[in-house]
């Protein structure tokens, strides 16, 4: 169901004006982003900026204080249950039923979604393969190492193969070679007209694998477009040390 004033369903997702407080801490203060449909967006910011928080928001597990959320034009909090069904959300730090094993977490949550048996077994074989969890499904997640349940989770994400994917930090605690697969995964995804949320600290990863980048610093937005606009002919890196600031350049540890 989509409102009459509700943005363009071509943007995969909008926010305007997310606002999020804790106590004294605004962790987000007024965020608008427009994500386009077939994009692999890349949220980048120092620690604490307030990634995983928005994130949280335009994704249904935070409510906000102020703002709102579009997936495909569908209002996150006025009609949770169609803009959830559009969007696939590995979260950062949120606990996993890791009682279960990893075929068992996945196959959850594709029954979750409402997808009949038979699609769902088939699906989670797929994904078990292409995340080399093969042998590890019949273990319990509770079990398997940081990069593993990172794998699983991302697999639980995908079973009902969302328009969109939002994934907080993907590749952290995982191998090079498990990561370079889920990049192929997902560069397929989006070129086949998904879209990909990446929160990501590796600037190198992010300006060789997106075509979008939003720079978030202490809640608000400093730069957002086309990785090309926001790099401005020099290295992602340097323009986002620019951007956000916090290098230090007085004196270091003179006791260590
Ligand atoms: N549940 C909470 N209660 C209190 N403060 C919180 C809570 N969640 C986040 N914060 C605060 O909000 C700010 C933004 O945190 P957030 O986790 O969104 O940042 P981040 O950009 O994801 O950081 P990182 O890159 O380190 O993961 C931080 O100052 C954090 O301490």
């Amino acid at each position: 169901m989509r409102a009459e004033n509700a943005p363009d369903p071509d943007l995969a997702l909008v926010t305007r004006g997310l606002t999020k407080r804790f106590g004294e801490k605004e962790a987000v203060a007024g965020l608008d982003l427009d994500v386009p449909a077939g994009s692999f967006y890349g949220v980048v910011g120092p620690n604490g900026a307030g990634k995983t928080t928005a994130l949280s928001m335009a994704t249904g597990l935070l409510r906000p204080d102020h703002g709102r959320a579009w997936i495909h034009g569908v209002d996150m909090w006025a009609d949770p249950l169609e803009a959830k069904s559009r969007v696939g959300v590995l979260a950062d730090g949120v606990r996993t039923f890791d009682r279960l094993s990893g075929a068992q977490l996945i196959t959850y949550s594709g029954l979750l979604h409402g997808l009949d048996a038979e699609t769902v077994a088939r699906r989670t074989e797929d994904l078990l393969r292409v995340m080399d969890l093969q042998e590890a499904g019949r273990k319990l997640v509770v079990d398997y190492s940081a990069g593993m349940t990172k794998k699983v989770s991302l697999a639980a994400a995908m079973i009902h193969a969302p328009e969109l994917l939002v994934l907080d930090e993907p590749f952290e605690a995982v191998d090079p070679v498990s990561a370079a697969n889920i990049r192929d995964i997902l560069a397929d995804y989006a070129d086949r007209g998904g879209t990909v949320i990446v929160s990501s600290h590796v600037m190198d990863l992010v300006q060789r694998m997106c075509t979008h980048v939003a720079v978030i610093a202490d809640g608000r937005l400093r730069a957002a477009g086309t990785v090309d606009e926001v790099r401005d002919g020099r290295d992602l890196e340097d323009r986002f040390v620019d951007l956000v600031g916090g290098r230090h350049t007085g004196e270091g540890l003179a006791w260590l």
